[in-house]
């Protein structure tokens, strides 16, 4: 067996009441047990917990005060021997333990390695292992739920199905290659790759119906707020952060101290883009002109544009339904307690069929509505996470897209009256991009990326 034993802090950074120093591989019960004082684990029946102290093998010395799980291969969440140290969770303590099992022999585990000892042992697949990652990073309980079925196995069945349905077919159409002397097979062949290509098209098309939504929940929306100086764009900012309690999560792949905020509107995790860039130059407009001003708000996934009910639409106004023009984004008329001076159905004129959402921040009117409308936008009324298998991975909606591509491409062969040969060929590329999701298919550089983005310890 030449698989090491890794080991690592699978707990946050910081003090806390419990901290976890995780450890597997076939050395993991005889190296915790080497420095263990209590019960035998060597002898521990699987999933047992046992209460004890961790000597330091140099000094002999008491090192910390323990509770060990023992669970043992292969079933078991690496499906490898894995031994789990609680330790009480203060720093120092934490990496004691971890620097006494390195120092026994175990090598710290890269980012991820758990679950890809996971995946590379054939507990669960590729898209159920980044599925483990995204239920960590979910902003909302949607988000949760949506990661949580794909972890459970359910996108994963439902691409193994189309991928066998697929290969049945090439299979059946190939033992009629082989027997050309019945006259009729070259049609039934025709027949039978036409309907299946048609049919796990559609499967694949529905999947990419509501993928659009899947990765919103996963990822969130970038939202913009803009508007003139003094119209309330700072009260709505902070109307929606306090009626819907911020998250705050980790950058992936950066370091722990960059953050950022989300806000969780009806299930719908938005992203307030600090929109300093755009605040500063609280005339963007006017600065950098409709061309580049299109340019920053592109890049957001929502615009909320707030108007003045107080003030007549302006020249600026103007220029800024100019730059949101084609873009995604709800007018919010704001300071419906003052005076009424904006004309309303010029305002609608201008917002080209999109939400108009009025409010008064100030007397918190009108957030429901607008809350509403938001979800509205991208989830045509509530966010149902039910029945509905939602691909919410762009690496996953790009395969999607290349597979319904390449079962395209074969039925435009076999309209052309292409040899089956050919049309197999395009079947078979349908299969291999499907196989990618599941990582069947997937090289091993891709599988290595995947895992690096994981957290330490996972
Ligand atoms: N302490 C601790 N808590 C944890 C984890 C962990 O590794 N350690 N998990 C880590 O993410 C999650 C639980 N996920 C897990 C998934 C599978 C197995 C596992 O042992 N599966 C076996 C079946 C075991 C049984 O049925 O008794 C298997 O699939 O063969 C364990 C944990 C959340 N909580
Ligand atoms: N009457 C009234 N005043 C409001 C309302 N919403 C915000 N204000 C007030 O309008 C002023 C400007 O609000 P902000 O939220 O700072 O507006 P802003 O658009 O961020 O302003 P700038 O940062 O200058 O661009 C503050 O005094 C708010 O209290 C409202 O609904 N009604």
């Amino acid at each position: 067996m030449d698989t090491d034993t890794i080991a690592a802090i699978s707990t946050p950074v910081g003090e806390g009441a419990i901290a976890i120093v995780r450890l597997s591989g076939p050395e993991a019960i005889p190296l915790a047990s080497d420095v263990f004082e209590g019960k035998s684990l060597k002898e521990a029946d699987s999933h047992t917990i046992h209460y004890g102290k961790v000597i330091d093998p140099e000094t002999k010395e008491l090192a910390e005060e323990v509770m060990v799980s023992v669970m043992r291969a292969p079933k078991t969440f690496t499906r490898e021997d894995i031994v789990e140290i609680n330790c009480h969770g203060g720093l120092v303590s934490v990496n004691r333990v971890l620097e006494i099992m390195l120092a026994k022999g175990a090598r710290l585990a890269e980012p991820g390695e758990f679950t890809k000892r996971a995946f590379l042992n054939g507990r669960i697949d590729l898209s159920q292992a980044e599925a483990v990652m995204d239920l960590i990073r979910a902003k909302t309980d949607k988000a949760m739920n949506v990661a949580l079925k794909q972890m459970d196995g359910r996108l994963s069945k439902l691409i193994q199905t189309l991928r066998q349905e697929l290969l049945e077919t090439v299979a059946h159409v190939e033992v009629n290659i082989d027997y050309p002397e019945y006259d009729d097979v070259e049609e039934m062949s025709h027949t039978l790759m036409e309907e299946k290509t048609k049919e796990v098209g559609e499967e694949i098309e529905k999947l990419l119906e509501v993928a659009a939504q899947g990765k919103i929940l996963r990822e969130g929306l970038a939202t913009a707020i803009i508007g003139r100086p003094n119209v309330g764009k700072s009260s709505l900012m902070n109307t929606l952060v306090q009626e819907n309690k911020a998250i705050v999560t980790e950058v992936p792949g950066t370091t722990r101290d960059i953050i950022e905020e989300y806000v969780n509107v009806r299930g719908v995790p938005l992203r307030l883009v600090d929109t300093a860039g755009i605040r500063e130059t609280e005339d963007i407009v006017e600065r950098i002109g409709v061309d580049r001003s299109r340019q920053v708000l592109k890049e957001s996934d929502l615009i909320l544009f707030v108007l003045n009910y107080n003030e007549a639409l302006s020249e600026e106004d103007k220029k800024l339904f100019e730059a949101v023009q084609g873009l995604e984004y709800i007018v919010i008329i704001n300071k419906t307690d003052l005076e009424q001076k904006l004309d309303l159905e010029e305002v609608r004129k201008f917002a080209e069929g999109k939400p108009v959402v009025t409010t008064s921040l100030i007397e918190e009117q009108g957030v429901d509505q607008l809350e509403q409308a938001i979800a509205n936008t991208f989830f045509s009324g509530e966010v149902d996470t039910g029945d509905l298998t939602y691909v919410s991975n762009v690496r996953h909606i790009q395969l999607l897209k290349q597979a319904k591509q390449a079962l395209d491409d074969a039925r435009e062969a076999i309209e052309l009256g292409m040899p089956m040969d050919i049309v197999q060929i395009d079947v078979t590329r349908s299969w291999e991009f499907m196989g990618e999701i599941i990582g069947d298919t997937a090289s091993d550089s891709l599988i290595d990326q995947l895992f690096s983005q994981f957290c330490l310890g996972k």
